[in-house]
């Protein structure tokens, strides 16, 4: 259904992974955000073919790359199934395939604060960390507990300071950069709450 993004060697390509279910207006404001703050060449939204913490199934899909498509129009972001193409599950082999895939290009991380708090339960989390830079995202009420997190405290002399994080793709990992935004309140499970949805 989608081929694979085209990618140049030596550019720096975010990669934002999330269920979209349904995709909202603060995955776009975060992905705007990003492109600037983290000097980023282009993102990409992984639609996950499903959250391996998460329970229960999300709607299909193509419908959640659909929704995604029509709602994220911009000229450097691509919304992608990637996972499904490539059969990962889980964000380490994801980007383990990625970095053989595309060598020389520059991968980053993006995640809200909200992930970066659970981040330590995540399967090879901390390979993840030592070879991928990592950029986070403020998001409303998950401010402290990200601050406070496991991967935030053992990693704390990797922490790029926001001033310096247009650089996190060029710089050694591990190196992770929390940045503070005029945040957005949107989320998938408010909207679906709402019945807004599948
Ligand atoms: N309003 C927001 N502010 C900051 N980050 C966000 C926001 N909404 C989503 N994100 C981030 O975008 C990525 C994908 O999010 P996801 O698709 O899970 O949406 P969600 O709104 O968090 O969904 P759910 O409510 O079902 O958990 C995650 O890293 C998440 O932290
Ligand atoms: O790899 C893991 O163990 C892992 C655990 C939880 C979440 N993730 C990834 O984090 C991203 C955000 O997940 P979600 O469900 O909050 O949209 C998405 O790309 C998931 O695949 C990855």
């Amino acid at each position: 259904m989608y081929g694979f993004p085209v990618a140049k060697s030596g550019q720096v390509i975010g990669l934002l992974g999330g269920s979209f279910d349904p995709p909202h207006e603060g995955h776009v404001h975060i992905t705007k955000a990003a492109l600037k703050r983290f000097g980023l060449d282009h993102v990409w939204w992984l639609v996950s073919p499903g959250n391996p913490l998460k329970k229960n199934g999300p709607a299909p899909l193509n419908e959640r790359i659909q929704a995604a498509s029509a709602m994220m129009q911009h000229p450097r972001v691509r919304v992608t199934g990637i996972e499904a193409q490539l059969g990962t599950r889980y964000t380490a082999q994801t980007l383990q395939a990625l970095q053989r895939r595309y060598p020389g290009v520059r991968f980053v991380w993006l995640m809200g604060a909200d992930n970066l708090a659970q981040f330590h339960h995540w399967q090879d989390w901390r390979w993840i960390i030592d070879n991928v830079p990592i950029g986070v995202i403020a998001r409303p009420g998950d401010r402290i507990a990200a601050r406070l997190s496991k991967a935030a405290r053992m990693y704390a002399q990797s922490k790029v300071p926001s001033t310096a994080s247009h650089m996190i793709g060029r710089l050694p990992t591990p190196a992770w950069s929390f940045v503070n935004l005029p945040m957005s309140n949107q989320s998938s499970t408010a909207i679906r709450a709402r019945g807004e949805w599948k």
